[in-house]
């Protein structure tokens, strides 16, 4: 079974070719492939499926559909780094001809342009800000905006350096806010168009960079400035994108780099549950 590996802004992904959706891929095995010890590591898997092959991607007008995964296995609608990586993959390999085309994902289709110099362009759809709430980390209680880019995060704004922050256990947030977890963003104002941020994902843990999320830090940054569009760079500790905000819309330009390919073990695939 082929796999690939490769990262946006080092948000790292197993990628599975599937076309005809024929791959079955449980909790598991996803968070077996995602293991740094006993598997390939990475922050999620995107298996890369025709939408015509699957139920989900039955109302796609695109001809990929993102299947993707987080690392403990659980599905999400929406991967900002992982779309990069997907679309890169897919003019690689030919199945796309590019430069600009669009990919299904759970939050809908995203048209993505890929670009010379390998970075790629995600129109990402509405950043919408749908209230505030708390995030709670060590004895800090954090008030931040909440944000939907598809997928759910609250963004933090910190007077002090982000860097300063322990986020190697799981931040709190309100449950009743985000009955089906959130993406916990906690970023600093560094101008009026450069943030620097860092993330803990929902069904990962924290990752050197995060899509959605800096979309979502640079509407909360807009929507704490007065504003609903602009355009911010966002430096994460896997590097750096580019983000524009505008009303009902935003996009994401940043690189995405395959770095290998191989087999997966067989007799390894077929003992995970
Ligand atoms: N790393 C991604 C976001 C992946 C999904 C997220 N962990 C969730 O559960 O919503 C990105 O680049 O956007």
């Amino acid at each position: 079974m082929e796999f690939l590996k490769g990262h946006g802004t080092q948000n790292d992904f197993v990628l599975l070719p599937d076309a005809s959706g024929a791959l079955e891929l449980t909790p598991a095995r996803v968070a077996a492939l995602c293991d740094r010890q006993r598997g390939l590591g990475a922050d999620g898997v995107l298996r890369v499926v025709r939408s015509a092959a699957l139920e989900e991607g039955a109302h796609s007008g695109a001809g990929w559909f993102m299947d993707y995964r987080n690392a403990d296995g659980s599905l999400a609608e929406m991967c900002g780094n992982g779309v990069r990586v997907f679309a890169r993959y897919l003019v690689e390999a030919d199945l796309e001809t590019g430069p600009d085309f669009s990919v299904g994902t759970r939050a809908g289709d995203r048209r993505v342009r890929v670009h010379p110099d390998r970075s790629v362009t995600v129109h990402m759809g509405p950043a919408r800000i749908t209230g505030t709430s708390v995030a709670i980390v060590g004895d800090r209680e954090l008030s931040g905006v909440a944000v939907d880019v598809g997928n759910p995060h609250l963004v933090s704004a910190l007077d002090d350096d982000v860097s300063g922050l322990d986020l190697r256990e799981q931040p709190r947030f309100d449950g009743d806010v985000f009955p089906d977890g959130v993406n916990l963003e906690f970023v600093n104002v560094l101008g009026p168009r450069a943030l620097r941020m860092r993330v803990h994902e929902r069904g990962v843990g924290e990752t050197r960079a995060c899509g959605t999320g800096t979309v979502a830090a640079v509407a909360a940054a807009l929507h704490l400035a007065g504003t609903d569009h602009g355009s911010s760079t966002v430096d994460i500790p896997g590097g750096r994108v580019e983000v524009t905000v505008e009303r009902g819309a935003s996009t994401l330009t940043g690189p995405a780099v395959i770095v290998a390919r191989g087999e997966l073990d067989e007799t390894w695939w077929n003992s995970l549950p």
